[in-house]
């Protein structure tokens, strides 16, 4: 276990965090409970700045809204500096109810709906970053149609493979995402998106993966894209931006060994020097997308341990009152996590229990053979790490009510999203009754 921010165990045994004991917030606020760290939220974000700020580039560094979106972190992200990525209306509306300056907000997605990019448009978004040619005539399409000229980044796969889990690698030749570099595709994008009267092409877009050790495959994927730049460049496209994505680790347990965020950003000037004074272009301003490096370990959830199954011989399972819905990562990645019995933090975990959820199904595991001291009903457990990709991806499977997101700081807590009940969960439903003739339900296609 290694604690991590404002995070320490205090006289009594508890595990605190943000000057707060987690048993007393999971006592106040219920469980599962997401509790961030705001100071260390706060700090990451510091890092990114103040390692580029040591680079002499132009940068923006936008956090990735997908690792952890609410109201309250987009205002926190805003008031830090940063411009946001978003991947969807739902997204850019959260930002937009928070305040965050739309002109800061790019927009992601391989397959944006017209309503999106209507959207989008509408509220006077930053840039598109147009993944696919069928994406830029709609893009375009919408412009024409409400008289606004659009900026785009267009996102290019460059063929890169980063060292990380399959699917979260995204920088591949065979990838859903982005323009193929290999294959002349991005070339083709250029030039089409030149032809186009209501788009303006500031920049180009790379995104390898996500959760990587290494600075390599940033700075492979650096070098492609300025050969696609200086390509861009002499067909007379306005480039002037560079955005290298994001995708840089954290630790989650022991066999994770992250890189400083210095070094990573670093890496990134470096190769972004080298590789476009080497072609003679002019230095773009350098976009970095980093969402879990900022969030992710901030971020812990607290669960109430409930029962128990010890298989002599085979495995101890523990179960908690949350699992897959609020962390499917091990479900879908086989991620690993750490973990304390937050009330007795100062014990020694020397046992084995294979954390589970209370989900009706086999692959709802938290954590496989974790080391916890001996559990018992009552306990809280604290996940580590699980700022972000959790309550993003959470879900309602069994009809388990969304968990509840706390910010804590200076000993002090703000609720930030509100935990569901079993009505919430049920509160779209609607009995079985066919429409009479004629009748025209209140229900459509619009999330507008
Ligand atoms: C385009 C893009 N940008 C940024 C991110 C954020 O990645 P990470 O959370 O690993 O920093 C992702 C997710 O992998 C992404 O797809
Ligand atoms: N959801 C993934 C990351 C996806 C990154 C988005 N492109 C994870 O939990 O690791």
């Amino acid at each position: 276990m290694k604690l991590e921010g404002t995070m320490k165990i205090g006289p009594e045994g508890h595990l605190w965090i943000g000057g707060c004991d987690t048993v007393a917030l999971a006592r106040r606020f219920g469980t599962p409970l997401f509790v961030y760290d705001e100071a260390y939220l706060r700090a990451r974000i510091r890092a990114f700045h103040d390692a580029f700020a040591t680079t002499g580039l132009r940068y923006e560094v936008a956090y990735a809204a997908k690792a952890f979106c609410a109201l309250a972190m987009c205002q926190l992200v805003q008031e830090e500096g940063c411009a946001l990525d978003v991947v969807s209306g739902g997204e850019l509306y959260t930002a937009l109810a928070a305040g965050f300056p739309p002109e800061r907000i790019h927009m992601h997605g391989n397959n944006k709906t017209m309503a999106e990019i209507e959207y989008g448009i509408e509220s006077g978004i930053g840039a598109f970053v147009v993944d696919n040619f069928t994406e830029l005539e709609m893009v375009e399409e919408a412009a024409h149609r409400l008289g606004r000229t659009v900026d785009v980044l267009l996102r290019v796969a460059p063929g890169v493979e980063a060292h990380t889990h399959e699917f979260i690698s995204t920088g591949q030749q065979d990838s859903k995402f982005g323009f193929d570099r290999a294959t002349g595709q991005a070339r083709q994008a250029m030039a089409r998106v030149r032809e186009l009267n209501h788009l303006r092409c500031i920049g180009l877009h790379a995104h390898i993966g996500s959760q990587i050790f290494e600075t390599e495959g940033f700075i492979a994927a650096i070098e492609r894209m300025a050969e696609v730049y200086e390509e861009g460049v002499r067909m007379g496209l306005p480039l002037a931006v560079l955005n290298v994505g994001g995708g840089f680790g954290i630790r989650y347990t022991d066999e994770d060994d992250p890189l400083p965020i210095r070094q990573y950003v670093e890496a990134i000037a470096g190769a972004v020097k080298s590789a476009f004074t080497a072609r003679g272009l002019a230095i773009p301003a350098v976009w970095v997308e980093p969402g879990r490096s900022i969030a992710g370990p901030a971020g812990i959830t607290l669960y109430t341990v409930g029962t128990q199954k010890v298989i002599p011989g085979v495995r101890n399972y523990v179960a908690v009152d949350g699992g897959m819905t609020d962390n499917p990562r091990y479900a879908l990645y086989g991620a690993k996590y750490e973990a304390v019995l937050a009330n007795r933090a100062h014990e020694a975990a020397d046992e084995v229990w294979t954390v589970a959820g209370k989900c009706c199904e086999s692959g709802d595991i938290l954590i496989r053979d974790a080391r916890l001291a001996p559990p018992r009903p009552g306990d809280i457990l604290a996940v580590f790490g699980t700022g972000a990709y959790n309550y993003a991806m959470i879900s309602h499977y069994n009809r388990i009510p969304h968990a509840a997101v706390v910010f804590v700081r200076d000993g002090k807590t703000a609720l930030v999203v509100e935990r569901e009940t079993w009505a919430d969960v049920a509160r779209f439903d609607r009995p079985l009754r066919y429409e009479a003739e004629g009748e025209t339900a209140a229900v459509g296609g619009a999330i507008r």
